[in-house]
């Protein structure tokens, strides 16, 4: 069983697409961290953080418990869920028209024995030039809200995204070939369909 420490519709949605039978426990962790640490520094301290945060809650069952985050780095800036519409104004003439990082960290415990793995990836995502009118329009549909860097890609923000390198889920919130290769580390096989847990 897959325990999935996250509140994130997108990352259930992207995790149903694997087919494997999970649970999600909704973690409600401190997102804040030091200063000074590096962008990979930071989404692995919080993926890890997400997941030993619903330990309390994981009980005694063998389970993987599988905890994320995602944050989007421009130079070196970088850029959460917005506060507000302002922020989120600020953000999007910040990466419009430029190449940005998308990094997302992964963070598996294995229950009961507490194996703890975490990793992250990055993707390269260039966003086309936008003027404010169309900057207030995209704010407008509410979608950047809740997103970190304020677009989605699988939403209207695939509009303005030109090109990306690297693994498109991870920019969603959850790199999915990374997952894969994560558990199958913990005796889940996503293809053979082979679980120990
Ligand atoms: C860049 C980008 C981010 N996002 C989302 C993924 C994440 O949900 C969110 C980044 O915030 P996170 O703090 O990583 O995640 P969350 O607070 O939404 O969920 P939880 O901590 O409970 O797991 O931004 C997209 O959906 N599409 C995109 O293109």
């Amino acid at each position: 069983m897959i325990i999935l420490a996250s509140g994130s519709p997108r990352r259930r949605e992207l995790l149903t697409l694997l087919g494997l039978p999970f649970e999600v426990i909704s973690s409600d962790a401190d997102e804040s961290t030091p200063p000074g640490l590096t962008p990979a520094e930071i989404v692995r301290s919080l993926a890890l953080r997400k997941a030993e945060a619903v330990l309390p809650s994981a009980g005694e069952r063998a389970a993987v418990i599988v905890g994320s985050d995602t944050i989007v780095v421009l130079g070196n800036q970088v850029l959460g869920k917005p506060a507000d519409k302002q922020d989120s104004r600020d953000m999007l003439q910040l990466l419009q028209g430029r190449t940005h990082q998308v990094y997302t960290g992964v963070a598996c415990i294995g229950l009961p024995e507490g194996k703890t793995v975490v990793e992250h990836r990055v993707t390269s995502v260039t966003m086309r030039a936008m003027s404010m009118d169309e900057i207030s329009a995209y704010i407008a549909t509410g979608e950047p809200a809740d997103k970190a860097g304020s677009y989605a890609i699988q939403g209207l923000g695939a509009t303005l995204v030109e090109r990306i390198e690297g693994c498109y889920f991870n920019v969603v919130g959850l790199p999915l070939s990374l997952l894969g290769e994560m558990l199958s580390g913990f005796g889940i096989s996503v293809l053979g369909r082979q679980r120990s847990y």
